[in-house]
C-alpha cells in the first residue's frame, strides 16, 4: 500500500515513482494506492474506487471503475451506475476558462533582470522576464532546478550574486514548507495578521469561503493537519497586500478536489485583486489549469540551472515535456489533461510532430 508517494516529487520522480510502484505487480499482487495527482493516478492504476462522503462524519467508498471513467466519474461528482450524486457542481478542466477570461493588460507590464545566483555548489542563471496585473506565472522544472531561490530572489530575500537590483515591489509568499509555530487558533492568527482582509467581503467570497475555513477557525494552529495547514498558509499569503503574490506548492497535502478548489480560488483572486502570481507546481494538472504563462526551469538539478524568460502556456509546456521525454494527450469528455504511456501509438504520434502538449480538445 503507497499512501501519496507523489508529494513534493517533481513530474520526472512522479512517473519514476508510479513504474516502479507499477514493476512490483504479479499474478499474486493487489497494490492500493493514496494519490491525489490526477494526472498521476491515471498513470499509475487500472482500476480506481472513489471516496465521497462527510469529512470527519462519514465516507463511502465507490466499486472500482476503469481509471478513466472514475476520474471523469469523480470530476463528474456523479456515480452514474449508482444514481449518486455525492458533489453538486461538476470539476471542470476546461483551459479555456483559464486563458480566454483575461484580457491582460499590458500596460501595467513590470520586469525583472538577468541574473545568477550561486548556493554552495548550485548555480542558477535567470534569464529577464516580464510579468503584469492579473497574471498568473507557474514556474516549472525538475527539483533542485532553483524555483524557490527564484521565489527568493524575486522577494528580495536574498541576493543576486552581481547585485542586481530586483524592482521594489511588496511581496507576499506561500513557503513551501510551513511550520505552524504560532500558540492560538486560526481564528486568532488571521486576527493578529490578516484583520482587514480576512473580515472584507470579497476576500470572504473569493477565498475564505471556498476554502472551507469557516469549519477550521476555532482549532489551534499547531494541531492542524497538513490540509488544513496549506489552506491556512494560502489565506495569510492571500490575505497580506501586496504586488506579488510568490506560492511555493499550494497543492501539497491538499486532496484533488481541494486542490481543484484552491487553484480556482487562486485565478479568482489574482484577477479581481489585479496583482500577479508567481507560483511552483508539480501537480501538472493544477500546473495548467493556473497558468497563464510558464517559466520552465532546465538544466542540471543541483548542479547548473537556468530559468528560461516567460513564455505562453502551450510552448512552456512543449519545452518542459520534451525535456522529461513525456507528452500529454486530453480527455475529449472531461479535457483533463492525460499522460500518454512511454512509446504508446498518441505518444509516439505526438512526439514526431513535436506536440508533447495539447492545448486544447479542438487541436486532437
Ligand atoms: N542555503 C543553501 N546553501 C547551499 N545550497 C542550497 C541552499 N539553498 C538551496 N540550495 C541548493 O540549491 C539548489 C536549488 O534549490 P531550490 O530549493 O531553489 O530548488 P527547487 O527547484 O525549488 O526544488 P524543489 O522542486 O525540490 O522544491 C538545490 O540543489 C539546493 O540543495
Amino acid at each position: 500500500m503507497f499512501d501519496e508517494p507523489s508529494s513534493y516529487l517533481d513530474v520526472k520522480q512522479r512517473l519514476r515513482a508510479a513504474e516502479v510502484i507499477r514493476s512490483l505487480l504479479s499474478a499474486t499482487t493487489y497494490i492500493i494506492c493514496v494519490e491525489h495527482d490526477l494526472s498521476v493516478l491515471d498513470y499509475l492504476s487500472d482500476f480506481v474506487c472513489i471516496l465521497y462522503g462527510a469529512p470527519s462524519v462519514y465516507g463511502v467508498v465507490s466499486l472500482p471503475s476503469s481509471v478513466r471513467e472514475g476520474i471523469n466519474i469523480f470530476l463528474d461528482g456523479h456515480i452514474p451506475t449508482e444514481n449518486m450524486r455525492f458533489r453538486t457542481e461538476s470539476l471542470q478542466f476546461r483551459l479555456a476558462d483559464s486563458a480566454a477570461d483575461l484580457i491582460l493588460d499590458k500596460s501595467n507590464a513590470m520586469s525583472y533582470p538577468a541574473m545568477k545566483k550561486t548556493q554552495g555548489n548550485f548555480k542558477l542563471t535567470v534569464e529577464p522576464g516580464d510579468f503584469t496585473n492579473s497574471e498568473i506565472l507557474v514556474m516549472m522544472g525538475e527539483n533542485g532546478t532553483g524555483k524557490t531561490t527564484f521565489c527568493k530572489l524575486l522577494a528580495g530575500l536574498t541576493p543576486a550574486d552581481d547585485g542586481q537590483e530586483i524592482p521594489k515591489l511588496s511581496v507576499s509568499l506561500k513557503p513551501q514548507k510551513i511550520a505552524p509555530k504560532f500558540p492560538g487558533t486560526v481564528r486568532q492568527l488571521f486576527f493578529k495578521k490578516i484583520r482587514a482582509s480576512f473580515l472584507h467581503p470579497q476576500f470572504q467570497t473569493d477565498v475564505a469561503k471556498p476554502l472551507k475555513i469557516e469549519d477550521i477557525l476555532d482549532n489551534e494552529v499547531k494541531t492542524l493537519s497538513g490540509g488544513e495547514l496549506q489552506r491556512v498558509a494560502i489565506v495569510l499569503a492571500l490575505g497580506v497586500p501586496a504586488d506579488i503574490y510568490l506560492i511555493d506548492e499550494p497543492s501539497a497535502y491538499l486532496d484533488s478536489e481541494q486542490r481543484i478548489i484552491c487553484s480556482k480560488v487562486i485565478r479568482r483572486f489574482i484577477l479581481h485583486a489585479k496583482k500577479t502570481a508567481f507560483v511552483v507546481e508539480h501537480d501538472f494538472i493544477m500546473a495548467t489549469y493556473l497558468a497563464d504563462r510558464v517559466i520552465v526551469f532546465e538544466g542540471q538539478p543541483s548542479l547548473n540551472a537556468y530559468a528560461r524568460t516567460p513564455e505562453s502556456l502551450l510552448t512552456g509546456c512543449n519545452k518542459f515535456l520534451k525535456n522529461l521525454n513525456v507528452t500529454f494527450r486530453r480527455d475529449p469528455n472531461s479535457f483533463r489533461p492525460r499522460i500518454n504511456k512511454l512509446d504508446s501509438q498518441m505518444d509516439k504520434e505526438q512526439k514526431s510532430s513535436g506536440n508533447y502538449f495539447f492545448l486544447d480538445s479542438t487541436d486532437l
